[in-house]
């Protein structure tokens, strides 16, 4: 009260200045106490800021570090073992390729990496194991190739630091490009994984050819699926591809044009092969042959899709054994990349080619021929093709690829869905199978379940009947 009464009324002027100036002093004081105070609480914080965030980058570099799936001196040896060709000294054939194959626990990859191996060339896989359909079937395949001696890395074709360090270890004479987002109606589900792995992931793979010394020559996956709505029949290569009826389809086709560009500027040797509904043994479980045959033996209606004015759908199936074919006959005869450093030093060659069968077989006519093998008649609902990127038909030509590939498909689709039955075998006279099948499945995946708890990493050895209860009672519908 008596402060307040001082500051109100003052006895004399001289005593406000002065006890004006004290109180001030003091509101200074406290002022500038409380505002050291304050920066060196600030500074304190500042400094546990900057340690925080140093020790967070911290956990995450060596986390990275840690979590990485490559790399070190082990790594390095694993791989440049796998990619040694093991021909015999003089063999015809010569001393043999080191090839690069990415998508290679994909289906045509682990296929064509095996066939590479077991003519003695020298294989190197690289693969993401993405999840658009089980990663057990690509991990089971990885399995299949490493107890051929294949070492396929888990890595994604965006990381160009990967790519870089592998061609530091290897000098791989070829690059056998099958990685991609496949399927054609995905597409409308999730768009950016074609751009991420059929545009982004293509750019990254080039770039680290074109840079490699020496740079190798690249044989990749197109598609049939870039002669969109053209309706010149059979399909020949020099026809329209400018009107793709899927995002799929038009990021093939963005590859083919992408891939001129690298060989027009940097000279690397392209072939581009458009495969035709590749199916067999190991095969994607989103395309409709197996889809159907999971239904049809699970006794679930299957989709089949009619074209306008009740045309029924078409496609040329290819067999996977002619696909390796031609697969192989293109690495054998992709004549040189030309550039050093980055520099083109002479014109290297661009090819496409038409890897089919040459004759289509329609949607109902590949149903009757599974009900004949599977000997259960499926349950059917026909409906008008719903506008999601398919295409009427598929027809190759393949007379360029016979001419210089020397490509000869030998297996129509009765003959390959035979072959594909009994790989898993599932004759005729096998009765019993869908209950081991089924058996083996849940055997199967209990086991898979333990060993990922304590691995952190699934390793299969897989019999017969657990592959086949794998792709038939596993996998998602497409
Ligand atoms: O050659 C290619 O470039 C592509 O081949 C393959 O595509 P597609 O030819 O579409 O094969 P696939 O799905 O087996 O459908 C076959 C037929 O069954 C019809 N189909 C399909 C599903 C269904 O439920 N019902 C149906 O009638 C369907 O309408 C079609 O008529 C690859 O998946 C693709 O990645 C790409 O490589």
């Amino acid at each position: 009260m008596r402060v307040l009464e001082d500051d109100m009324f003052p006895s004399t002027p001289g005593k406000v200045k002065i006890e004006r100036a004290t109180a001030m002093n003091r509101q200074l004081h406290r002022c500038f106490a409380s505002t050291s105070t304050m920066f060196l609480w600030a500074l304190f914080l500042v400094a546990m800021t900057a340690s925080y965030l140093s020790f967070q980058s911290f956990v995450d570099t060596s986390s990275k570090y840690f979590a990485a799936s490559w790399g070190g001196l082990h790594w390095e040896r694993q791989i440049r073992a796998s990619a040694a060709p093991r021909r015999p000294p003089g063999s015809a054939a010569g001393a043999g390729m080191s090839v690069l194959v990415t998508g290679a626990a994909g289906f045509v990859g682990t296929h064509c990496s095996l066939a590479l191996r077991k003519r003695g060339d020298g294989v190197v896989g690289i693969d993401n194991f993405n999840s658009y359909y089980d990663p057990s079937l690509k991990k089971a395949r990885r399995s299949l190739l490493a107890s051929h001696g294949v070492f396929v890395i888990e890595g994604d074709i965006n990381d160009g630091r990967l790519l870089a360090k592998l061609f530091d270890v290897v000098p791989f004479t070829h690059v056998l490009h099958l990685a991609a987002q496949a399927g054609v109606r995905y597409a409308m589900e999730n768009p950016a994984s074609y751009v991420h792995s059929n545009i982004a992931g293509l750019v990254t793979l080039l770039e680290a050819c074109k840079d490699a010394d020496p740079q190798p020559a690249i044989v990749w996956a197109s598609s049939s699926s870039v002669y969109g709505l053209n309706d010149k029949v059979p399909f020949t290569e020099s026809d329209r591809t400018d009107q793709p009826a899927s995002l799929y389809a038009a990021t093939k086709k963005a590859g083919e044009e992408i891939t001129h560009t690298y060989n027009h500027i940097y000279g690397l040797s392209i072939t581009g092969l458009r495969f035709f509904t590749v199916y067999g043994p190991w095969g994607r479980p989103d395309m409709a042959y197996f889809s159907f045959t999971r239904n049809i033996l699970q006794g679930k209606p299957i989709t089949v899709y009619r074209g306008k004015n009740r045309v029924d759908l078409a496609r040329d199936f290819t067999y996977i054994d002619d696909i390796v074919k031609g697969c192989l006959g293109s690495l054998d005869t992709a004549g040189k990349s030309t550039g050093t450093g980055g520099k083109k030093r002479g014109p290297a060659p661009y090819r496409i080619f038409n890897l089919g069968n040459t004759s289509p077989v329609t949607v109902p006519n590949l149903v009757s021929i599974l009900e004949k093998h599977l000997r259960v008649k499926a349950k059917k609902n026909v409906v008008e093709m719903p506008g999601n990127g398919d295409v009427p038909f598929t027809h190759a030509n393949i007379s360029l690829a016979r001419q210089q590939l020397g490509y000869k498909p030998t297996t129509n689709l009765d003959v390959g869905l035979k072959k594909f039955f009994s790989y898993y075998g599932y004759t005729r006279g096998s009765k019993n199978l869908m209950f081991f099948g089924i058996l083996g499945g849940i055997l199967f995946l209990g086991e898979g379940r333990e060993e990922e708890e304590s691995n952190g990493e699934q390793h299969f050895s897989l019999p017969f009947p657990f592959i086949f209860s794998m792709l038939f009672c596993k996998f998602r519908s497409p």
